[in-house]
């Protein structure tokens, strides 16, 4: 796993002052083009996919879309996508939240999550916090039950998971980089 870390993290670009001044952006854009890095990150994905006993893959738009996709089909699980307001053509669930730059609201299918699924959610970046307490407690609203959350990074100083761990209630929120 250690091998696989610095894989990771030396495929992650900071982009200083993105979008706004103060924010050190992590962009996974390299990981991305890496076929070897990007294999190995759904794969270490996957397993904790299979480990939490989830029956489905939650990705929050869009870079979530790119990291979850994959480890749903890897791990023989449906793809949910949570996406931003105003995008889904069905019924839908609806929860606003706050960001590290800016505020949001995302929404999901109502009729993709059941009282029958726990629903590991996937994300490439754990900051404040806010859009993954959003989708879990959107999972929840849904009747579902919530496997687990599984990031690529967290980025340490915006105290996400101590924000997440009472939504959470005893899942395992798995961040393969603290940063
Ligand atoms: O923990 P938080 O403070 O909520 O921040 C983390 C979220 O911010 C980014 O998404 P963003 O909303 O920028 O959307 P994008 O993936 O479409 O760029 C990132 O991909 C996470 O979803
Ligand atoms: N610093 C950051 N880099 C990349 N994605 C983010 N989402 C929230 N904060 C972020």
């Amino acid at each position: 796993m250690t091998g696989i870390r610095e894989l990771l993290l030396s495929r992650i670009r900071d982009v200083a002052d993105y979008p706004e001044p103060g924010v050190m952006f992590k962009d996974i854009t390299p990981l991305l083009a890496d076929p070897a890095a990007f294999a190995a990150l759904s794969d270490v994905l996957a397993d904790i996919a299979r480990a939490t006993g989830a029956t489905k893959v939650v990705g929050l738009e869009a870079r979530g879309f790119i990291l979850g996709a994959p480890v749903a089909v890897r791990a023989g699980l449906g793809f949910i996508p949570v996406r931003k307001a105003g995008k889904l053509p069905g019924a839908t669930l609806s929860q606003a939240y706050d960001l590290e730059y800016g505020s949001a609201e995302i929404e999901v299918h109502a009729e993709d999550l059941t009282t029958a699924d726990r629903v590991l959610v996937v994300d490439d970046v754990l900051a404040t916090g806010g859009t993954a307490e959003a989708s879990v407690q959107l999972i929840r609203r849904a009747g579902a039950e919530v496997a687990g959350l599984a990031v690529l990074m967290e980025l340490g100083f915006l105290g996400g998971r101590a924000r997440l761990e009472p939504a959470l209630a005893g899942a395992p929120l798995e961040a393969l980089l603290t940063v």
